[in-house]
């Protein structure tokens, strides 16, 4: 049994308020009244949380080195510059993450960047405060099982500014992950008949003799993986190209794969009810001795 602060003695000021002090569980029901405290600190709440704020990135820590960090780094501080995140400071994480990828030898990293409340409402406040998350767990395994692909009834959310950014609006990703039940499932994410990106991944399929993928230009994310796979193809002159691709063009494919920086590249077997082949897939992957 956890002492969690029975509401009517938590001083609100107090952020362990929010934790079960035994647990460091949240609770389930927490006041915040400022009309009794004006000062209440309690404000200084995550944007990120209130309003989805932020942005953020996924990674991988294997024996100690966290793989591709430029490229994870690079994308932080994009999504900074596109969202305004002014005081977001980058040099101030690498040096946390040196020691942290020293001790952590395996691991799956996320890294959440939120703003920080300290005044009602979406405006940003002009003093911005930033705060910075980093969660790890276990290392996820290669699954030794191929993606079945299924067409998601969510919809992707269309936003040509935001189109490309990790940030944390992702209900359409939650939505679209919990339609499917199984681990081998994945659900694409489509703006009507145009096929932007699964749940978790993106998309790349063969058709016509070349491999296409979607183009993020109004949805989706510009996944790192998916960025390392289109350098590496054409690094070894094989055709690939962001082209627009609709539901009938994805399901005739002769094959697909879809990727994220958990998986790397994880062959499709099934779209919809039309079984695939993977060996141009498999190919592809010793061609270019490709690893997440
Ligand atoms: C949402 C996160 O990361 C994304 C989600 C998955 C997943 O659901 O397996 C994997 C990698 C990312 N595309 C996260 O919280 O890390």
């Amino acid at each position: 049994m956890c002492c969690a602060i029975p509401l009517a003695l938590a001083e609100p000021t107090d952020r362990s308020y929010f934790l079960n002090l035994k647990s460091n569980a949240l609770l389930e029901f927490y006041l915040f009244d400022n009309t009794v405290n004006p000062d209440d600190s309690a404000l200084n709440l995550e944007r990120g949380f209130l309003f989805g704020d932020g942005f953020f990135t996924t990674g991988l820590i294997v024996q100690g080195d966290f793989l591709h960090l430029k490229l994870h780094l690079k994308r932080l501080a994009d999504s900074a510059h596109k969202l305004g995140f002014k005081s977001f400071d980058l040099a101030k994480l690498k040096s946390r993450l040196e020691p942290l990828c020293e001790r952590s030898t395996n691991a799956c990293i996320r890294i959440t960047i939120s703003r920080r409340q300290s005044q009602r409402g979406y405006r940003i406040p002009s003093e911005e405060q930033v705060t910075v998350v980093i969660q790890l767990s276990p290392l996820p395994g290669i699954p030794d099982f191929d993606c079945e692909l299924l067409f998601a009834s969510t919809p992707i959310s269309v936003n040509s500014f935001l189109a490309g950014l990790k940030h944390l609006n992702r209900l359409d990703n939650v939505l679209a992950a919990s339609e499917v039940s199984e681990v081998y499932q994945e659900s694409l994410l489509c703006d009507g008949e145009t096929v932007i990106c699964g749940s978790r991944t993106n998309l790349f399929i063969h058709q016509a003799g070349q491999w296409f993928t979607p183009t993020l230009d109004k949805a989706g994310i510009h996944g790192i993986t998916r960025l390392r796979l289109i350098t590496a193809l054409r690094a070894a002159n094989i055709p690939i190209e962001e082209r627009n691709l609709d539901k009938k063009t994805v399901l005739n494919c002769e094959a697909a794969f879809v990727t994220n920086s958990l998986l790397g590249i994880w062959p499709v077997c099934k779209i919809e009810n039309k079984a695939l082949a993977t060996d141009l897939v498999e190919q592809l992957q010793s061609q270019l001795n490709f690893v997440r």
